[in-house]
C-alpha cells in the first residue's frame, strides 16, 4: 500500500541570533493507512519540529530548507494557504502534549469542540459530539460539554482533545507527546484508549514520544531520531530485539525497565546532544558512541540497510557495543 503521509529529505532550520540551528536534516519517512508510526528520541532531537512540519504548522523563524511533505502524493508545501488550512485539522489532525494549552479557559468544552469542528467546515450535531466523547471514555458526555477546561483532569482533557481530532475524521492523526503531561495512571489509560481506537481508525497515526514504553505499546514501526536526523527506522519488534544503531541501543539500555545489575542505578547515555547550530563534521553521535572511529568523526554516514534503515558507518559490521 502506498504512503498516506510522507516526508522526503526534509530539512528545517530555525533562525537564531548569529546563525541558524539545523533542527531537521534530510529526514525521510512515511506512514501508510492503518499503520502507527512512532518517532522517538531525546529532548531536542527534532521530534516536535517534525510533527509541526507534518501538519504545516512550523513556528515563526523556522525555514524549510528543502524536501517535501506529501499527503497522498501531493506536496503540501505547494498548496494554496486556503487548501493547507483545509488539510490541517481535517485531513491531518494533531493532539498536543498539554491539552490545557490547546483549550480556551473561559469557554465551555462543548462550545470549543463545536467551534473547532465548525472552523473546519463541519457543523456537527451535539449528539454526534457526545457520542464521540463517550467513545473516548468520558463517562457523562452531556455534563462534560457544559464544563470548563480547568474542571476536567489532565487525562479527561486529553480524551476531549483526541475526540475533537477524531470528529474531523482525519486521514492522519499526529499525537505529539500525548501522555507526557499525565501521571502514570492516566498515561496508562490514554495508551489503552489509543490502542482501542487504532482498531477502528482506518487512517494512519504518528506518535511522537521520548518514551520507549509508548512505542512498544502502540506502534508498528519506529523512527529513532538523533540531532535532527532519523538514525534508524525499523519495525518495532526488530528495534526492540535487534537495535542496530549505537544510539538506538543506548536508548534501549536507558529504559527504566533496565537497571544496572547490583547497583539499582539506571544507565544513562554519557555526553549530550551536539549544538545543532555548530554540528560536527562527521556523525553527530560520534562523540557519545562507543564504536566511533576516525571515519565516524570526519565523514557523515549514509543510510545503510535493506528493509530497515540505519544511519551509521558501523551498522554493516554489526559490532556489539
Ligand atoms: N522556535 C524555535 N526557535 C529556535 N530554535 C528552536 C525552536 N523550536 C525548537 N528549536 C530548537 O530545535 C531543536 C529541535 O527541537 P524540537 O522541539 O523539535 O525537539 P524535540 O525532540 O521535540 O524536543 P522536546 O522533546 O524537548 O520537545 C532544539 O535544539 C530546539 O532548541
Amino acid at each position: 500500500m502506498s504512503a498516506l503521509l510522507s516526508v522526503e529529505n526534509l530539512s528545517v532550520s530555525y533562525r537564531i541570533p548569529g546563525g541558524r540551528l539545523r533542527a531537521l536534516r534530510d529526514v525521510t519517512l512515511s506512514v501508510r493507512r492503518g499503520e502507527v508510526l512512532g518517532i522517538v528520541g531525546e529532548s531536542g532531537c527534532g521530534k516536535s519540529t517534525l510533527a509541526a512540519a507534518m501538519i504545516g504548522l512550523l513556528p515563526q523563524g523556522a525555514t524549510v530548507e528543502g524536501g517535501a511533505i506529501r499527503l497522498e502524493g501531493e506536496d503540501m508545501r505547494h498548496l494554496s494557504p486556503d487548501r493547507q488550512r483545509g488539510i490541517r485539522g481535517r485531513s491531518v489532525a494533531m493532539v498536543f502534549q498539554d491539552p490545557m494549552t490547546a483549550f480556551n479557559p473561559v469557554l465551555t468544552i462543548g462550545r470549543q469542540v463545536a467551534d473547532f469542528t465548525g472552523a473546519h467546515g463541519q457543523r456537527l450535531p451535539q449528539a454526534e459530539i457526545a457520542a464521540m466523547l463517550e467513545r473516548v471514555g468520558i463517562p457523562d458526555p452531556a455534563r462534560c460539554l457544559g464544563r470548563y477546561p480547568h474542571e476536567l483532569s489532565g487525562g479527561m482533557r486529553q480524551r476531549v482533545a483526541i475526540a475533537a481530532a477524531l470528529l474531523m475524521r482525519p486521514d492522519v492523526l499526529i499525537a505529539d507527546e500525548p501522555t507526557t503531561a499525565l501521571d502514570v495512571t492516566m498515561e496508562a489509560q490514554i495508551i489503552h484508549l489509543l490502542r482501542a481506537l487504532r482498531a477502528d481508525f482506518d487512517g494512519a497515526i504518528v506518535i511522537v514520544t521520548h518514551h520507549l514504553g509508548v512505542i512498544a505499546e502502540l506502534c508498528d514501526r519506529v523512527a529513532v531520531m538523533y540531532a535532527g536526523e532519523v538514525v534508524e527506522e525499523a519495525a518495532v519488534d526488530d528495534l526492540f530485539h535487534d537495535p542496530r544503531h549505537p544510539y538506538s541501543r543506548a536508548l534501549l539500555a536507558c529504559d527504566p525497565a533496565v537497571v544496572i545489575p547490583g547497583t539499582g542505578h539506571l544507565p544513562t547515555i554519557g555526553g549530550r546532544v551536539p549544538d545543532l547550530s555548530v554540528l560536527p563534521a562527521g556523525c553527530a553521535f560520534a562523540a557519545r558512541c562507543p564504536l566511533a572511529d576516525a571515519l565516524c568523526r570526519t565523514s557523515p554516514p549514509r543510510v545503510a540497510g535493506q528493509g530497515r534503515s540505519v544511519l551509521c558507518h558501523r551498522a554493516a559490521t554489526q559490532v556489539a557495543p
